[in-house]
């Protein structure tokens, strides 16, 4: 029998912390993999102690997951090489803004065969136009990538409320494993192949997100907003989650995202503007602006002063309507 898989969790925020919760009390009752879980955390103070020194005392993450102990063989650890070189599963799980940063100081410095998976909502705008960021991952770092996403606010997961999520992963073998590493019984998995489709459709509903949040924030109705759902995460993500609440509030307040991003998530990130703008560089270059009114309308009152009072009009001047 091969030995025990160690696994480490490259992020500890609001989503990492859920899933340390989870890959922690997976891995010590499963002897496929080694019962030290290495989480990265990128070192802040709290309160007057270090964060990773209050997660390895108190066994929570109190900035990002409070109220939730973290099982105690979850190991918090600031510096990122010193957490991820031994790893032979590493579970991608920051805002996708640093990705970049993270994969370039761990190039070179992880073992070869290890497998990674990204549970990251985002895309990366690169010259050729929209690279996944399992791309990037795969490419800075030269490992085999899947990925696990679905409707999965984390503080619900966290909270052991039942959901569905799914794994990308093209190998059967490795898709299996990944599956053992993650499923609960609050926490069901299913693997499918098709690993683009799934990490393409977790990113671009965050976009989606904000839009319905100018809906609730302009007091529009419950079939205005289901005008631009469609399934599970988007649902999920239009009523929970973080992208629609600050939305809400912009277009309650007129203060600026960033503002309320600061005021209202103490922290977390969003990532559906970032995402607008990634999209629609894309978009824009390709000449296919027009084809995706919503998005552009989100773009518009993000980044262009747009007023939100003018985003139903996009709605409505949708080329299918025509
Ligand atoms: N929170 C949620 O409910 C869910 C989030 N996701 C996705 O998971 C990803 C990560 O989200 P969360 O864990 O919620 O993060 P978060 O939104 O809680 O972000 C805060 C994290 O970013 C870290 N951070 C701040 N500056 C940094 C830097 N310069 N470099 C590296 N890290 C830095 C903070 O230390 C903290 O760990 C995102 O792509 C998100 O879309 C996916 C499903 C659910
Ligand atoms: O991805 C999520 C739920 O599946 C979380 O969405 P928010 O980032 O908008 O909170």
């Amino acid at each position: 029998m091969s030995s025990p898989k160690r696994v480490c969790i490259v992020g500890s925020g609001n989503w990492g912390s859920a899933i340390a919760k989870i890959v922690g009390t997976n891995a010590r009752n499963n002897s496929k993999f080694d019962s030290t879980v290495n989480m990265w955390v990128f070192e802040e103070t709290v309160n007057g102690r270090k964060l990773t020194e209050i997660i390895n005392t108190d066994h929570e993450n109190v900035k990002y997951l409070p109220g939730h102990k973290l099982p105690e063989n979850v190991v918090a650890v600031p510096d990122l090489l010193d957490a991820a070189k031994s790893a032979d599963i590493l579970l991608f799980v920051i805002p996708h803004q640093f990705i970049g940063r993270v994969c370039d100081t761990m190039k070179g410095q992880i073992k070869p065969d290890t497998l990674g998976m990204s549970l990251i909502k985002g895309v990366d705008e690169g010259p050729d136009g929209l690279k996944l960021i399992s791309e990037v991952i795969r490419e800075k770092l030269c490992i085999k990538m899947s990925v696990l996403m679905g409707a999965n606010i984390a503080n619900e997961v966290a909270d052991e409320k039942f959901c569905e999520t799914t794994i990308g992963c093209r190998d059967q073998a490795q898709g299996a494993l990944l599956k053992e590493l993650m499923q609960t019984h609050h926490f069901r998995v299913t693997v499918v192949q098709e690993a683009d489709v799934v990490e393409i459709c977790g990113a671009l509903k965050n976009i989606v997100a904000v839009g319905a949040g100018f809906c609730d924030g302009l007091g529009f109705g419950d079939n205005t907003k289901a005008a631009s759902c469609g399934v599970a995460d988007l649902i999920t993500t239009c009523y929970g989650g973080r992208n629609r609440k600050v939305a809400e509030a912009f277009a309650k307040t007129g203060k600026s995202l960033e503002e309320l991003e600061k005021e209202m998530l103490n922290g977390q990130k969003l990532q559906g503007p970032a995402t607008a703008a990634e999209v629609h560089t894309i978009l824009k270059n390709k000449g296919v602006l027009d084809r995706f009114p919503l998005f552009n309308a989100v773009y518009g009152i993000c980044y262009e002063g747009r007023p939100v009072t003018e985003f139903i009009h996009c709605l409505q001047n949708h080329p299918e309507h025509q």
